[in-house]
């Protein structure tokens, strides 16, 4: 395909974009890896500068493989990649690739090895990154801090950037994880670049590395020095990327943007962002916008830009973003290639080979039980019979036992998880080795504290008043916000609810707008009705940004995240006894600082030691329950 075309995509006529569609479905292999949809793709826009990012890759790299949508793999990620770069090169415009961390705990390919990520970096890494950086699923355990030191930065070496985040070498110094930033020119439109990657305000770094928050150092010497070395007039884009949420509410960016606005006032910038998992995209000004490209290999974000564009122009004039669903129908599509030959690249099937060798000897596939219905992480709401969280709190965690004698342990108990340990959803049909790692793949050992039941039942519900964004108790280093999965606060939800107002004040528009979740009941008649015109189309995202809603490449009946708290409880009690009753409070040792927070600031003055309550870990305990139960 011409980038011709695709700069003037928006008139393609329908009827070509059919007969891709039809001419990908046609061809071999292609089935098993692409969603039913036959919805049209929209096209992206090409500019002088583009870019392709992705985040919170979490090891997805063998792709969803009970998830159609999402059923590309790495190799054809990196087929798609290479696609991409020769329409680029051929049209003399620059294409750059991003990562922004996070590529541990999630799936069976990176957590099935000890270390975990030993097989599963290797694959990542065969990605061509222009720029690369660190997530905190980088930085909990020092193995995984010094693969990152040891053989990530390696291979990427001057793409490796992070600007404040470092690594204890061997001589007890410190040092940046690869470079803490970079100033380069690119191949084709000699566009001047400089850059800085920031990790958020992270606190539970393991002792070998060090997270100095980006408040502190936008005051220090090597950035403000970096910033007088590359002036306005040396600079024509700066790029930042991080493991930071782009999302207005969130401070970070906004410190930063105050400071580069003082040095660069007119300079275009572009933040790549990630960690709370969603798409996303802001205008943070005129000349600078924000991306974020969700998680688990489901997107591959797109922005590009017009270095050109010059005057008081509106960010949409030059700026243009899409969301890519990571599949094989989109990526032929906008790689204008009409057959699986064609896309396929010898790097790319390389990759792909390795994964399912990898995937084998893994026994990623290897069934340990059945599961009989889906269920879901926040697709229904908490109390729903098919909410994750209902069948872990109410059938699960009961029978966890304890692995060692413990004295005075008391009939009562109430166990405490954080909803953040839970990554995904738990499907209907096999469940595999992966789906242990897929669910819930932290090895979370459970600690137990005796309280009187009057303030045992307490802290549940404290730590769920304590907010998202100003929870974070800055004396005793607790911050809530790792509780709780981000994308619970995303700018989707809020949209969502603002796409509803705006519909029952315009009803004349109610079916322009996909409805909202099957699971509203009130939403019933909407729904039929308005799935008539919408019956093509799969479920998926649909996202709200600060440019509109036609950024997902395919357009999809939207899904809807309800939303749920910071922790869950499972409560066993006798309503016969008293408050002063003793009570075993059980949690995850790894949320014992919010636990012994809440206590303080509930007012409990005793002293309180834990003791190690049980080593099973919650995949474990949910694995044995699927295979001794129907669920
Ligand atoms: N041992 C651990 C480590 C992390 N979590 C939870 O993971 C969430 C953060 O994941 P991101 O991909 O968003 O960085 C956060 O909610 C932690 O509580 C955990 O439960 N156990
Ligand atoms: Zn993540
Ligand atoms: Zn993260």
């Amino acid at each position: 395909m011409q980038l011709n075309s695709i700069w003037t995509s928006n008139k393609t006529p329908v009827i070509a974009t059919l007969i891709i569609t039809l001419l990908v479905f046609s061809t071999r292999n292609i089935g098993k890896k692409t969603p039913d949809s036959l919805g049209s793709i929209r096209d992206l826009k090409w500019s002088s500068i583009n870019f392709l990012h992705t985040t919170d890759t979490h090891g997805w790299y063998g792709g969803h493989t009970n998830q159609k949508l999402y059923g590309a793999d790495w190799g054809d990620f990196i087929s798609f990649t290479e696609n991409m770069r020769s329409i680029a090169n051929s049209q003399n415009v620059d294409l750059l690739l991003v990562d922004t961390g996070d590529r541990h705990d999630g799936n069976g390919l990176t957590d099935a090895t000890v270390p975990n990520g030993i097989e599963a970096l290797p694959i990542f890494a065969k990605q061509d990154y222009d720029l690369v950086t660190i997530g905190n699923h980088e930085l909990y355990l020092y193995e995984n801090s010094k693969q990152e030191f040891d053989f990530i930065v390696q291979e990427y070496g001057n793409n490796y950037i992070s600007s404040n985040v470092e690594y204890k070498n061997n001589d007890g110094d410190f040092e940046p994880f690869g470079k803490k930033y970079k100033y380069f020119t690119t191949p084709n439109q000699k566009a001047r670049i400089l850059s800085f990657a920031f990790l958020f305000d992270f606190t539970r770094n393991n002792e070998g590395t060090k997270v100095t928050p980006l408040e502190d150092v936008i005051k220090e010497k090597w950035f403000l020095e970096t910033l007088k070395k590359h002036p306005g007039q040396d600079v024509d884009l700066i790029v930042v990327f991080g493991h930071i949420p782009i999302a207005h509410t969130w401070k970070e960016l906004l410190v930063l943007h105050q400071v580069l606005r003082e040095y660069y006032p007119e300079t275009k910038i572009q933040y790549f962002g990630g960690h709370s998992h969603i798409r996303d995209f802001t205008i943070f000004d005129s000349n600078l916008t924000g991306l974020q490209s969700g998680r688990y290999c489901e997107s591959v974000g797109w922005v590009s830009i017009d270095l050109s564009a010059t005057g008081d122009l509106s960010p949409q004039k030059i700026f243009a973003r899409s969301y890519i669903d990571f599949n094989l129908n989109s990526f032929l599509h906008h790689s204008g290639q009409s057959s699986i030959e064609e896309f396929e690249t010898e790097a790319g099937n390389n990759v792909t080979r390795t994964i399912n060798l990898v995937r084998n000897k893994l026994h990623l596939n290897d069934v340990l039980g059945h599961v009989n219905r889906n269920y879901y992480v926040d697709y229904v709401p908490l109390d729903h019979p098919q909410n994750l969280f209902k069948l872990l709190a109410d059938q699960v965690l009961p029978t966890l036992q304890p692995t060692q004698a413990l004295k005075n342990q008391s009939d009562e108990r109430i166990f405490i998880i954080n909803t953040g340990s839970i990554r995904y959803d738990l499907y209907k049909g096999p469940y595999t080795i992966d789906t242990r790692y897929i669910v819930s793949p932290f090895e979370n050992e459970w600690a137990r504290i005796t309280l009187p039941k009057s303030i045992a039942i307490r802290i549940g519900p404290f730590l769920n008043k304590a907010g998202y964004i100003l929870s974070q108790d800055k004396d005793n280093e607790i911050d809530n916000r790792r509780l709780l999965p981000l994308h619970q606060y995303s700018q989707r939800l809020k949209q969502e609810q603002q796409l509803r107002a705006k519909l029952e004040e315009e009803p004349e528009k109610k079916f322009q707008y996909p409805a909202f979740s099957p699971f509203f009941s009130q939403d019933a008649e909407f729904q039929n009705e308005a799935s008539i015109t919408r019956q093509k189309l799969s479920k998926g995202y649909v996202t709200h940004d600060d440019f509109g809603d036609d950024g997902d490449d395919t357009p999809h009946k939207p899904v809807i995240n309800f939303p749920i708290t910071n922790v869950v409880e499972s409560k066993q009690l006798d309503i016969e006894t008293g408050e002063h009753a003793l009570v075993d409070v059980i949690y995850y040792k790894f949320i014992e600082g919010n636990i012994l927070w809440a206590l303080k600031h509930i007012g409990y003055d005793e002293k309180v030691e834990s003791e190690l309550y049980s080593t099973t870990y919650l995949n474990q305990l949910l694995e044995v329950f699927v295979q001794q139960n129907e669920i």
